[in-house]
């Protein structure tokens, strides 16, 4: 269990370190502030149970005759005055500690929540292609609660509980034996009223919890979701700053809840004590004699006592708690390893092939060819490749069909074209220059994309189309305009909120041809100069692909317009038509040239 912790403290960043570091000279504090605390009670306990110690030569006596007061009745409060002040700062100082350990607790939490957050948005799309995006957000939403409600705050308050614990041992051990009595009626009228007082901000901030936990498991199911459209579009920064936004709302309604879980003790220990001194001050002013010398060894320990039983009970729940979850740390362990100390900027300069945010990176213009040059690809983990040396040329402002059997490769030549994967061998080259890691996003800033499946989420047609963007940065020309060419015109104008009307989780509320259309208007509302069409017009109804197809040949010499399709009645009226088979580029033509001399092709034209 050591060894874990010692291997998260490594993981946590160099803020949050140094941040636990100042953290334990405050605990160190506050223990020490309540063993004062205890022992201040007694010298004036001893003058009350025996008033003359004033005329001895011990600490009570030399404070006596420093502080020039002649009745020693007055002494008495006022020394009863300067015990309650030191119990109200060590309280105050618990307080403080106890609230910047919640504090410290729950921004870890939140922070590392964001960490694996931003690590996972920047990974590139065969990271998510090959994992599943339900178990990240798993590891970020639970794993990650986890690991900060069962490991790193136990884990804090142990850490306070034990200081005060070892040093409060050492005093008692200085001291004497020990009897308390604790006015139980006060205490449970005191706790009811402190309950009815902070109930209804605990609720409060509860609710505040579960409305910012949905807005991160919202932007998680968005992100992930849409991935590859996020990277295509470079808008990874945007989901991220809105899911920091939801983390602080969680981080400071959760402190603040533990804050005020935490904090009655500290008020209970200041009500008991000030209960005690106006008691014994209250006795002695109506009554003679005293309870002489056991009552100040009684004090103490009454004190001592209570301070030391719930922490040692915190220290024992702590350790079992932080056994019970460290489970939650094993499983994130090595993502939170990769991701040490990685910022936006340190992922920009990183090694592989990624996709970062569009800001910046400008436009790629191709003037002349794209060209696949014997390009070889292989997915991890298996044997048959999924490109066989693969060559092609793809001419600027032309309508190009890509066409094969199920399987042959069709997809993953795209997703090379458009920087997804990188190719094993071979390159792709635009004009001559090779697609790299460096220039990949301002190539990717020239490409719209329309993926098979479309990923809606559950908010407006127009922030669908606007994949990403802001509602308020939306450009409504351009968004009408891209609704327009998608043929999204007559749905709209049934829809009593037109562009603005909800989809629902993933587009339920809509038929696979509407949320194609709003797929195709996505990828023309960046206004690309290349589209890329995956299988985009299969759920289209034969009239509406039509419409389509015939909107997306008007861009026919404005753009480069690349169509995967099964249906070869879509890619009738291309340019170019490469035929693809178990991975290698079999033939390549107008239509009629292959139906005229490629007998597979004439095969599936015949199926269509
Ligand atoms: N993420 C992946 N991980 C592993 N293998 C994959 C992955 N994606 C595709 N493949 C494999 O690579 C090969 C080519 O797949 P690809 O999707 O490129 O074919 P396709 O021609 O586009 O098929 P379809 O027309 O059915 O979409 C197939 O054997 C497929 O099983």
């Amino acid at each position: 269990m050591l060894k874990q912790l010692k291997d998260l403290y490594q993981l946590l960043d160099v803020g949050q370190k140094k941040r636990l570091l100042r953290l334990q000279i405050l605990v160190v504090i506050m223990a020490f502030a309540e063993l004062t605390s205890v022992v201040a009670i007694a010298p004036f306990m001893s003058l009350v149970a025996d008033p003359s110690v004033l005329n001895g030569d011990g600490l009570v006596a030399g404070l006596y005759s420093l502080s020039g007061i002649e009745q020693p009745r007055s002494f008495l409060f006022w020394l009863g005055v300067a015990v309650l002040a030191m119990l109200t700062l060590a309280a105050s100082i618990s307080m403080i500690t106890i609230w910047r350990l919640s504090m410290y607790g729950s921004r870890v939490g939140a922070e590392i929540s964001s960490r694996l957050y931003r690590h996972y948005m920047y990974q590139n799309w065969l990271f998510h292609a090959s994992g599943s995006s339900s178990q990240l957000t798993n590891k970020i939403a639970q794993e990650t609660a986890r690991l900060t409600n069962g490991v790193i705050n136990p884990f804090m308050q142990m850490n306070a509980r034990l200081t005060l614990v070892v040093l409060m041992s050492v005093a008692l051990v200085l001291y004497d034996p020990v009897v308390a009595v604790i006015g139980i009626g006060i205490f449970s009228f005191a706790y009811l009223l402190i309950f009815k007082f902070i109930r209804a901000r605990i609720v409060r901030n509860g609710k505040q919890v579960t409305s910012a936990q949905k807005q991160r498991f919202k932007m998680m199911g968005d992100g992930f979701g849409g991935i590859k459209d996020v990277i295509l579009l470079g808008r990874q920064a945007l989901f991220v700053n809105k899911f920091d936004e939801a983390c602080k709302r969680v981080a400071v309604a959760q402190g603040r809840n533990q804050v005020m879980t935490q904090t009655p003790r500290y008020i209970m220990e200041l009500v008991a004590f000030g209960t005690i001194i106006f008691l014994t001050l209250f006795l002695l002013s109506s009554k003679e004699g005293g309870i002489q010398d056991v009552l100040p060894i009684l004090s103490v320990f009454a004190l001592a006592g209570m301070k030391l039983l719930p922490a040692f009970q915190q220290v024992y729940a702590s350790v079992s708690q932080i056994r019970g979850s460290l489970v939650a740390f094993e499983e994130i362990r090595d993502d939170l390893s990769n991701s040490l100390n990685e910022t936006k900027e340190s992922l920009k300069k990183d090694g592989g092939i990624r996709s970062y945010d569009s800001e910046d990176a400008g436009f790629w213009h191709a003037g002349n060819e794209i060209k696949f040059e014997n390009v070889t690809y292989s997915y991890p983990g298996k044997s048959s490749r999924a490109l066989n040396d693969v060559c092609l040329t793809i001419p600027i402002k032309k309508v190009i069909g890509l066409v094969g059997e199920s399987g042959s490769g069709k997809s993953t030549a795209v997703d090379i074209l458009l920087g997804l994967l990188q190719p094993d061998n071979g390159k792709v080259t635009i004009d001559g220059r090779e697609l790299c890691r460096d220039n990949i996003r301002s190539w990717q800033n020239t490409i719209g994309f329309v993926p098979q499946s479309i990923f809606l989420s559950d908010n407006s047609i127009a922030e669908n189309i606007a994949y990403g963007v802001p509602e308020n940065e939306i450009n409504m020309d351009k968004l009408r305009k891209a609704a327009s060419l998608a043929h999204l015109d007559s749905f709209l104008k049934e829809l009593p909120d037109g562009l603005f009307a909800r989809v629902g989780e993933r587009g339920v509320q809509l038929s696979g041809g509407q949320r194609q259309r709003i797929g195709i208007a996505r990828a023309l509302y960046e206004e690309a100069e290349i589209l890329v069409l995956d299988e985009a017009t299969s759920a289209l109804d034969g009239i509406t692909e039509k419409k389509i197809m015939e909107a997306i040949h008007d861009f026919s010499g404005k753009k480069t317009i690349i169509i995967i399709a099964h249906r070869l009645a879509t890619v009738k009226k291309c340019d170019s038509i490469f035929l693809f088979s178990k991975g290698h580029l079999i033939d390549e033509g107008s239509f009629e040239d292959l139906c005229s001399r490629n007998e597979i092709f004439r095969k599936m034209a015949a199926n269509a």
